[in-house]
């Protein structure tokens, strides 16, 4: 199948090739689901700005993940199913994350524009395409990982659920909701955050009958950007947990991981 591309073999095709079968344990087949329960929606619409900081800073602590919608929007700061062109439209989500980041700082008792410069200033936008798959329960459409960012933030395909966040040993499904953004905290915010916020592990499913499509937003440091946990959030019951490295090594390390950024980093007083 080399010169091919996965949705047309996806088309010719009743099982999935086994370079694409992934190992029983992180089979979907073989995972425990947990429909029950709901990722936090925050509606940025609303007027209490210190309930809309809380709701942010405890979906951070406990799933890594919200959905950001926006009722009430009055002509709108942020048009953003209405822009159609990319550059507006990447414009929109840099304020919106922008916004985003400066809500957890006020939360978190940072400096308001902690995020402004270097920690956000190579965003990276990704169109993601997931054809349909005759196997779902044998592979993924997005392996398990972290985001390697500072934050994401994600369109998905209303019609369809693909995405899924791991948390007290089930994956959770997250329900698009039109209109709505999904969010996640990237590891450089747990890193940031001393591991106060938690960039959770989450995944792709697929599914045999309707391909999906998602854009995601990364927001990234620069490369020679030295991430580190933020001075307030370093006390005598949070001591530093993760050392001072440039994204640069972050994301090497992740590389070299397999997406297990946390394994190098958890002893501060490793140099680097
Ligand atoms: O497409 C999705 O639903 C999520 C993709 C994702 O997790 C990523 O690009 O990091
Ligand atoms: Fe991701």
């Amino acid at each position: 199948m080399s010169n091919e591309l996965v949705s047309t073999w996806c088309k010719l095709n009743s099982s999935v090739p086994s370079s694409y079968v992934h190992p029983e344990d992180i089979r979907p087949a073989n995972s425990v689901l947990n429909t029950d329960e709901k990722i936090p929606v925050i509606d940025f619409g609303g007027q209490d700005r210190a309930d809309i900081i809380r709701k942010i800073i405890s979906s951070a602590e406990n799933y890594g993940f919200f959905q950001n919608i926006m009722q009430n929007m009055k002509n709108g700061d942020i048009n953003l199913l209405q822009d159609e062109v990319v550059g507006k439209y990447t414009q929109q989500l840099n304020k919106l994350g922008l916004k985003i980041l400066e809500l957890i700082s006020e939360g978190l008792g940072l400096n308001p524009e902690y995020f402004n410069g270097d920690l956000t200033a190579k965003p990276v936008v990704v169109s993601h395409h997931y054809p349909p798959c005759p196997e779902p329960g044998l592979t993924l459409g997005a392996s398990i990982h972290k985001d390697p960012s500072t934050l994401t933030i994600l369109l998905q395909q209303e019609d369809i659920i693909g995405l899924q966040v791991f948390k007290d040993g089930a994956w959770i499904p997250i329900q698009p909701i039109p209109g709505a953004f999904v969010v996640n905290m990237g590891f450089m915010l747990q890193v940031i955050t001393n591991g106060k916020l938690i960039a959770a592990l989450h995944r792709v499913v697929t599914n045999s009958t309707i391909s999906r499509h998602t854009i995601a937003y990364f927001m990234n440091p620069t490369e020679e950007c030295i991430v580190e946990p933020a001075k307030p959030v370093i006390t005598s019951t949070s001591p530093q947990k993760y050392r001072p490295l440039t994204f640069g090594q972050l994301k090497w390390n992740y590389m070299n991981k397999r997406g297990d950024f946390d394994a190098e980093l958890d002893d501060p007083t490793k140099s680097s």
